[in-house]
């Protein structure tokens, strides 16, 4: 097969006594969609934190495209094509949608001066395309306060999506969301990964979600990776329904 996208070997981290990554061995290749499941505080969110420099393991190793980057910086980490989103989008509320997604792209060619208007600094084109990607094209000059949950979410993704990564990993996509909206809202993420042909792993607590939208699930159980397959296996595996989906 070939390399890995992103690899962890042996990674290990505790907060006190709670064991968050138990050894954790892991490879992901390109054009996956893997979901992540598992119950409240199995260590999802902190093996994302870890793969995105954000949390420093307490021992082990996260691989990148081949490279070494377990002591990199986040934004040396975004830069080399790993991006994320929030369980709650980090937003600048103040400012339009448009001006948002400008900011995230001066970030990434680290053009964010005070002295020069942000629309000059940054490939305009670019991020026309993300806001259309993500449908928020005609909300473009709208203060992102006004937006709904669900564009704030698409919003907060089309902030990735401007860095040109290979891979998104998004922190539970559909949280507060409504259920009517949620395909609809997971239908647009994809179709944009999909042009965009960006690797995925999504954090998710929906079982139809996983269901419909992973090719590969897998399911932490305290810090601990307990099964990891294709959505059929895994999400009939006798363990991970009574202990991760509560049956
Ligand atoms: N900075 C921290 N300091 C101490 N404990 C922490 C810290 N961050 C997370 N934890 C604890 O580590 C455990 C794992 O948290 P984590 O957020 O990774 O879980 P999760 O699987 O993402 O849960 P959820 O589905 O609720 O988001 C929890 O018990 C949490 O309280």
């Amino acid at each position: 097969m070939s390399q890995a996208l992103l690899q962890t070997v042996d990674l290990k981290l505790s907060f006190g006594a709670i064991v968050v990554a138990d050894n954790i061995n892991f490879q992901l290749h390109e054009g996956e969609r893997l979901a992540v499941i598992g119950q409240n505080g199995a260590g999802k969110t902190t093996f994302i934190n870890i793969c995105t420099g954000l949390i420093r393991p307490h021992s082990g190793k996260v691989s990148f495209a081949g490279q070494d980057i377990t002591r990199l910086e986040p934004r040396v980490i975004a830069r080399r094509g790993m991006a994320r989103s929030f369980q709650l989008p980090q937003l600048f509320l103040e400012h339009s949608v448009r001006d948002c997604v400008r900011i995230a792209a001066a970030g990434k060619i680290g053009r964010l001066g005070l002295w020069k208007p942000l629309a000059s600094s940054v490939p305009e084109k670019d991020v026309e395309h993300v806001l259309e990607l993500v449908g928020l094209r005609e909300r473009g000059n709208e203060a992102c306060e006004s937006l709904p949950e669900g564009q704030r979410k698409l919003l907060d993704i089309a902030m990735a999506l401007v860095l040109h990564p290979r891979l998104l990993i998004l922190d539970e996509p559909t949280s507060g969301v409504s259920t009517d909206e949620k395909h609809g809202l997971m239908a647009t993420i994809m179709a944009a990964l999909d042009e965009r042909r960006i690797t995925a792993i999504f954090v998710e607590h929906d079982v139809d979600i996983v269901t419909r939208y992973a090719t590969r699930v897998a399911a932490w159980i305290s810090g601990r990776i307990a099964a990891d397959g294709v959505p059929d296996k895994v999400l009939n595996d006798p363990e991970i329904r009574k202990n991760v989906l509560g049956e």
